[in-house]
């Protein structure tokens, strides 16, 4: 896909490595949920190729859930003051739950959504994440399944977004602004 202007898009992640670390991690938590009734629940709206791509490697009869937060800019965000815009349409009670995410990077999202979650009356909460920026964590949020560790860099494509573009790219790029 053509960058836009003023942008140029860095291989960071190609669509074959991503594909291949998903289908390790399917395998994992297959076997970690061996009859144990499993919800996955995706954090939109990041998430979305990342969790229809993952389920197909989980060989188990789990079901699917989604939620979405607010983002009133990056001033709430960076508080930690996040505001649910979609809630869970199932109750989790008696299920084993799987947080599934694009990028944990100040772990602010996911530390809320680990809280609120665990408060729901689940077995057990866990969380899986594709992408984890270590160096700008702000809180600490356990990440039981990862599949890449990046650089401090900020990254587009599947899944992720500037301003709604790139979502569609099969790779994970590092966003380069030519324009500066
Ligand atoms: O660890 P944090 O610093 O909280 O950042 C991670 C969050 O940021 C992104 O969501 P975004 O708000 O861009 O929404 P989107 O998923 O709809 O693109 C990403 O999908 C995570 O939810
Ligand atoms: N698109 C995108 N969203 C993010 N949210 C937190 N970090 C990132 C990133 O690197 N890229």
């Amino acid at each position: 896909m053509q960058a836009a202007q003023g942008e140029r898009l860095e291989v960071l992640l190609s669509a074959q490595q991503i594909a291949s670390r998903i289908q390790n991690l399917g395998k994992r938590i297959t076997l970690d949920y061996q009859n144990k009734p499993l919800i996955l629940i995706g954090i939109l709206k990041g998430s979305f190729i990342f969790l229809a791509d993952l389920v197909r490697y989980i060989d188990l009869p789990i079901s699917v859930d989604f939620m979405a937060l607010s983002s009133y800019g990056s001033s709430t965000k960076s508080s930690g003051v996040v505001r649910i815009i979609k809630d869970l349409d199932h109750s989790i009670e008696g299920h084993h739950v799987l947080v599934v995410e694009d990028i944990v990077d100040t772990g602010l999202t996911l530390n809320y959504i680990y809280g609120h979650v665990k408060s729901r009356g689940a077995l057990s909460v866990k969380i899986c994440s594709l992408l984890d920026k270590p160096d700008r964590r702000q809180v600490a949020v356990p990440l039981h399944y990862k599949g890449f560790e990046i650089p401090d860099e900020f990254v587009v494509g599947y899944g992720l977004d500037v301003g709604e573009r790139y979502r569609n790219l099969p790779d994970v790029c590092k966003l380069v602004r030519t324009d500066a």
